[in-house]
Formats: C-alpha cells, structure tokens, sequence
C-alpha cells in the first residue's frame, strides 16, 4: 500500500464542523476522532493519518510537507502567508475580522494601539489605511483591551457578535469575511495528485449540493 496521506486537522471549534464534514464526503473517522486526546489519528481502511494541531499551526505543517493536506481558517492564512495551496472554501466556521473598540471614541492621535491576535493582518490593514499604530500582541480575551485601557482598538474575529455587546464594545470596521479552507502542500498536490483529487472532488460535491439546498 502507498504511504499515507497526511492531514492536520485544527483542534477547537473548527474540529467539529471539519469532522462532520468529512464524514458527509464519506470518510470513515472512528469515534476516537470525536473523543480522544490522541494526537496521531491513523485511519488505516482509508490510508490516512490524520495530526490534531493547534488551529495557528496548520498552514506551517502543511507547507513544511509533514502534513499533505490541512484546515485552516482564512484569518490563519492571511496571518501566517503560508507557502500552500488553498484548493476548497469549505464554508463552515463563518465569521469576519473586524476593528472594534469602546464607543464613541477615538482613535489617539499619535501612535494609537492595536491589540489583536493577528499582528501582520492588523499592521497590513492600518497601512492600507494610511495610519501608523502600534501593534500589542494577546493570545486571547482580546476584548479585555480597549476595557483596561491597554489599546485603542482590537482587531479579532467577530461572529455572532455576543462578545462585543456583552463587553460594551462597538464594531468600527469590518476588514475580510472568514471561512474555513482545504489547503495543500505544494509538492503533496504534485506527487501525490490522484489521491488528493480525488478527496478534494468528494468534498466539493458534498459542498455543492449543500449550496443548492
Ligand atoms: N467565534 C467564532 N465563530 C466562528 N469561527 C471562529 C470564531 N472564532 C474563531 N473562529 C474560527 O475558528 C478558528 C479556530 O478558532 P479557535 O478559537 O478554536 O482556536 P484558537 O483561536 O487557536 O483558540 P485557542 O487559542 O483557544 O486554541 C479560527 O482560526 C477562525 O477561523
Ligand atoms: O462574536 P462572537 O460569537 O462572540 O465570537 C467572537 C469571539 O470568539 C473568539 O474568541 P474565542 O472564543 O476563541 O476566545 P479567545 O480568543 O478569547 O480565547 C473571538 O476572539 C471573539 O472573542
């Protein structure tokens, strides 16, 4: 038998939907995919090894070539400029990134602050924009900032919206709607390209006839 195909799945809140769809594709995941802290998943009916990995971290397994094929939310590729494919818009874990601070402000006039998970999409964003800020990194509870007066303004996700209204926070911009995406190793998408053709054309009908419902 081949080698087998390798894909970096994003643990959190991605997981779920990602896993649902693939089984729609009909891929046979068993329930240790859904109930385990396995980091490794082998499927061997179907030849795949499947790596669990922090959602940040995909892009950089699949280009690396460790992982053949990953999932990786849009806001992941626009900050980390992976050397990879993006072969499918799976079209789950919809949301968008956006400016958002307190209300009725505004923003300080000489080198206002940023906080955000996304350094490179942020400072991207206010060039384009022609204003110079200055970016302060979180890891999390980016809200937290414009409320203790570490920041002028976030930039983070922004979905149902509860976060932001539960914290007092107002929304100034939205910057790029996000969805989730099927990425490829480059050399994988050559080598291996039956295969993968043949994963990405069962996805995307699954994806075609949800569109069409
Ligand atoms: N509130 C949300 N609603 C829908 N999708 C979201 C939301 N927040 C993030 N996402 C999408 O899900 C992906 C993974 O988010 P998740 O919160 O699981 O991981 P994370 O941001 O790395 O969190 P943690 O650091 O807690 O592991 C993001 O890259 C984004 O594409
Ligand atoms: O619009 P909403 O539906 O409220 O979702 C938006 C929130 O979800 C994400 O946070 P997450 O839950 O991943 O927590 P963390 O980034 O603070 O760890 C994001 O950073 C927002 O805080």
């Amino acid at each position: 038998m081949n080698e087998p195909l390798t894909i970096a799945m994003p643990k959190g809140r991605i997981f779920e939907e990602a896993a649902a769809l693939l089984r729609e594709a009909g891929f046979k995941l068993p329930p240790e995919f859904d109930d385990s802290r396995k980091l490794i998943i082998d499927v061997e009916e179907e030849n795949f090894r499947f790596i669990l990995a922090k959602p940040m971290d995909v892009p950089t397994y699949v280009e690396h070539g460790v992982a053949d094929l990953g999932i990786a939310g849009k806001d992941v590729m626009l900050e980390e400029e992976r050397d990879v494919y993006e072969v499918l818009d799976l079209n789950i874990s919809k949301c968008y990134l956006a400016v958002a601070g307190l209300p009725n402000t505004k923003m300080n006039d000489v080198a206002p602050k940023i906080a955000t998970k996304y350094p490179n999409v942020a400072s991207k964003y206010f060039r384009e924009q022609g204003e110079q800020v200055e970016i302060i990194k979180l890891n999390g509870s980016i809200e937290l900032a414009p409320m203790i007066g570490l920041a002028d303004r976030i930039v983070d996700i922004v979905s149902t919206g509860r976060t932001l209204v539960e914290n007092g926070l107002v929304e100034y911009k939205q910057i790029v709607d996000i969805t989730s995406r099927l990425i490829v190793n480059p050399v994988s998408y050559r080598m291996k390209d039956k295969r993968i053709s043949e994963i990405v054309e069962r996805i995307a009908e699954v994806l075609k006839q949800k569109a069409t419902v």
